[in-house]
């Protein structure tokens, strides 16, 4: 099994005025070639830190200790010429509020021309024969390069994008909320297109971040569900949406609707509290605070993960009492 990326026992912090702000802490996962691994959980939870850290790492984002193994390469003891080279080659992401990064003052062409460059390629026709191809493959008229950036709608930047950040047929891809702003026939039209890049070869793998957990149903094919900074469950995405074992993910997936039941009849079961704030945040389980479960080991010791079998994971001290009070 190759593994695309695998990071271990990964930190990375903030660093702010009154101490660290523990947003990456001891986290641990890989994702094995040909692989879309969906991350869910609530905001505030890490997921951008973990994905905009693995492209590039600015203050006030500081590399703790672990590691972010690509292709075998360490991306966090890198330089910054060094990551260049590899940004968007072999590892690139479609940001959160990517949309809002079209120049409006320059046509689309431009607008990829002058990123190109950037990254050392010659924007010649040949290179816009190949963004042509891939501009029909996510159905958009080639005319969209000579238009500006407003004069497409949501759904037509969102495609763009995406053939964009694929331009270099990276091994990794990180989609972070991809589809949060769009209606819910243009999300599932973008996680479709994604799926297709991944079976056609363009990308090899995927990171797909979302706070929806459902989304998750149409194009993962293990998920890692994360909360406050750290991983609590990992597994194949039947295991996470149907038999999850963590309570907080138990929460999380019975929070979501049904489909055959209508929304408003529907009575959602939201997951009581806030997450904790990750400044100078110690020891213990930090889903203790609004964890029905907690017992006093949650409060002084943080959950080890377990392995439940070799591709699901879980960081709770008492899966196996719950599981055991569920079947009663
Ligand atoms: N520049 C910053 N300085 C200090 N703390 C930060 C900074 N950016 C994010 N954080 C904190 O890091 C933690 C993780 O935030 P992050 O944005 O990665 O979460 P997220 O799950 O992606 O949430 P969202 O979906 O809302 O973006 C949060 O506690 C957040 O407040």
């Amino acid at each position: 099994m190759e593994k695309v990326l695998e990071v271990n026992n990964l930190k990375i912090y903030y660093k702010t005025l009154k101490g660290y702000v523990k947003a990456i802490d001891n986290v641990s996962f890989y994702i094995k070639s040909g692989e879309i691994l969906g991350i869910a959980g609530e905001s505030g939870c890490g997921k951008s830190t973990l994905g905009n850290g693995l492209i590039l790492l600015k203050p006030p984002m500081n590399y703790i200790s672990g590691e972010a193994k690509l292709n075998g390469i360490n991306l966090m003891t890198l330089s910054k010429k060094e990551m260049r080279r590899i940004r968007f080659k072999d590892i690139s992401i479609i940001p959160q509020y990517a949309m809002d990064a079209f120049s409006p003052t320059k046509k689309i062409k431009k607008f990829i021309s002058d990123l190109v460059k950037e990254h050392g390629i010659n924007p010649d026709n040949k290179f816009f024969e190949k963004v042509k191809e891939r501009l029909r493959l996510v159905n958009l008229d080639e005319s969209v390069l000579n238009k500006y950036s407003v004069e497409l709608s949501g759904g037509m930047k969102q495609r763009m994008i995406m053939v964009i950040s694929t331009l270099l047929d990276p091994d990794l891809l990180i989609a972070d909320e991809v589809t949060s702003a769009l209606d819910v026939s243009s999300q599932r039209y973008v996680c479709d297109m994604l799926v297709k890049f991944r079976d056609l070869g363009i990308i090899k793998s995927m990171i797909f971040i979302t706070h929806d957990v459902a989304v998750l149903n149409q194009i993962a094919d293990r998920i890692m569900i994360m909360y406050a900074g750290q991983v609590a469950e990992i597994g194949d995405t039947e295991t996470i949406l149907h038999n999850p074992k963590h309570p907080y993910t138990q929460a999380l997936v019975n929070s979501i609707p049904k489909s055959n039941i209508r929304y408003k009849e529907k009575k959602l079961t939201s997951i009581e509290g806030t997450p904790p704030n990750l400044l100078n945040i110690g020891e213990g389980c930090r889903f203790r605070f609004r964890c029905p479960y907690a017992t006093e080991i949650c409060k002084t010791k943080t959950p080890k993960i377990e392995e439940l079998s070799s591709d699901h994971q879980i960081a709770c001290w008492n899966w196996k009492k719950i599981e055991g009070e569920n079947n009663e």
